[in-house]
């Protein structure tokens, strides 16, 4: 199956941009993810896709086929596109079985009935729903219809499925369930898949690769590792996985090791870098929450490491496997986990030198602590 690209998409409501010069090529048979807050344009560009939405410039390309030339004004109809959709509500056909639901797109296709027979025959197995043709969506759970919806949406052979946030109805458990087998499914088919979410967790365990997006905008594409490891801005490290940020300036800056000068006194922390700061830049380090390391008050931290610096626990959480912490330090709002239970008020707070983010980006003003937010959290 072909590449899909995408180049210079914008979408327009009202004269407003909610899209805006959006581009990415998706890897033929790769599980592709579009990741932000809500709002940010994630459902709007698979519309595009899929033919729902008229943008109102840029190029989609399927292969060789151009689905979309805004600026020549081509625009497939959805049908034209052949692609297998699947969105939060299953939307099954409620007064037709499992099977009259997977025949409807083929009828509409014309495709002759042996073989309609052989294809929903086929498409169900591949679910694993076999022996549950004859039912109707009502006699379901919630996680068979969204199979029997992803049923439906293979059984034409699309050549390429988009899946917006499919497995939102679904309660915890069985979305994790969902999610496994979804994935083994999209690998076994071997079909190029868009999906859109706003789960982080559901981006980073399924995706080969995914595009975080901002207010309409692509803010970085990579692997998980890869915008996990190395997010390419704050607003990036911020939305994927759980960031502690400081505010600091830059004392020295030699060989990959930067000492920076955290801003409310504390003193200064050594972190490795690759990049290069002058002298006296401000910066914001970025830390995730499980390499940052609290300590009672009592150890003798500072012998330990010199990126030690006090700190004040606000609120312990037991999460089941580990307890999270929020907590006060260097003038800002810090999160960290941790696996046995504190209850003291004043603990250390360990900065490691290696594996953090140095961003020559003020930390936004609803970030800082003394925001309503953080105050009401504290
Ligand atoms: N039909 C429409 N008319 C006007 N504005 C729209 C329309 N559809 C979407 N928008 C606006 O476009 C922006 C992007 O919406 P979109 O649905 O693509 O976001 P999203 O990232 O998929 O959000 P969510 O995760 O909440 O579904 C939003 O500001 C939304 O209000």
């Amino acid at each position: 199956m072909p590449d899909l690209i995408v180049e210079g998409l914008r979408v327009e409501f009202n004269g407003q941009a909610a899209v805006k010069d959006v581009s990415f090529t998706v890897n033929d048979g790769e599980f592709f993810t579009l990741l932000g807050p809500s709002g940010c344009g994630k459902t709007t560009t698979l519309s595009s896709i899929a033919g729902l939405e008229k943008p109102s410039g840029g190029v989609i390309r399927v292969g060789s086929e151009v689905f979309v030339d805004a600026a020549r004004h081509r625009f497939l109809t959805p049908e034209e596109r052949n692609l297998g959709m699947v969105f939060q509500s299953y939307a099954l056909w409620p007064h037709m079985t499992v099977e009259a639901n997977l025949a409807m797109p083929l009828k509409i296709r014309k495709v002759a009935r042996a073989e309609q027979d052989a294809r929903i025959g086929d498409a169900l197995d591949q679910v694993g729903l076999l022996p549950y043709r004859k039912r109707y969506p009502h006699e379901l759970s919630g996680g068979q219809q969204q199979r029997v919806a992803l049923a439906r949406a293979l059984v034409y052979s699309p050549k390429v499925l988009l899946l917006d946030e499919p497995l939102s109805n679904l309660d915890a458990k069985l979305r994790d369930r969902a999610r496994a087998w979804l994935k083994d499914l999209q690998q076994s088919v071997g079909i190029t898949t868009i999906y859109v979410t706003h789960d982080q967790l559901e981006a980073l365990s399924l995706s080969d690769r995914l595009a975080v997006m901002g207010e309409g905008e692509m803010l970085q594409v990579g692997t998980p590792n890869e915008i996990y490891d190395h997010p390419s801005s704050l607003a990036v490290a911020d939305f994927i996985g759980r960031c502690s940020f400081f505010r600091a300036q830059v004392l020295e800056n030699e060989n990959g090791t930067l000492v920076v000068d955290l801003l409310d006194g504390k003193g200064a922390i050594r972190v490795q870098s690759d990049q290069q700061f002058a002298r006296g830049t401000s910066v914001t380090v970025g830390v995730r929450s499980e390499l940052l390391k609290v300590t009672p008050p009592r150890t003798d931290v500072p012998a330990i490491s010199v990126n030690a610096i006090p700190a004040e626990l606000k609120k312990v959480s037991y999460v089941g496997a580990r307890y999270e912490f929020e907590l006060m330090a260097a003038g800002q709002l810090m999160f960290a986990e941790g696996d046995r239970k504190l209850t003291d008020d004043q603990v250390w707070l360990t900065v490691p030198a290696e594996g953090v983010f140095v961003f020559a980006e003020e930390i936004p003003k609803e970030k800082l602590a003394n925001d309503p937010v953080a105050e009401v959290v504290s």
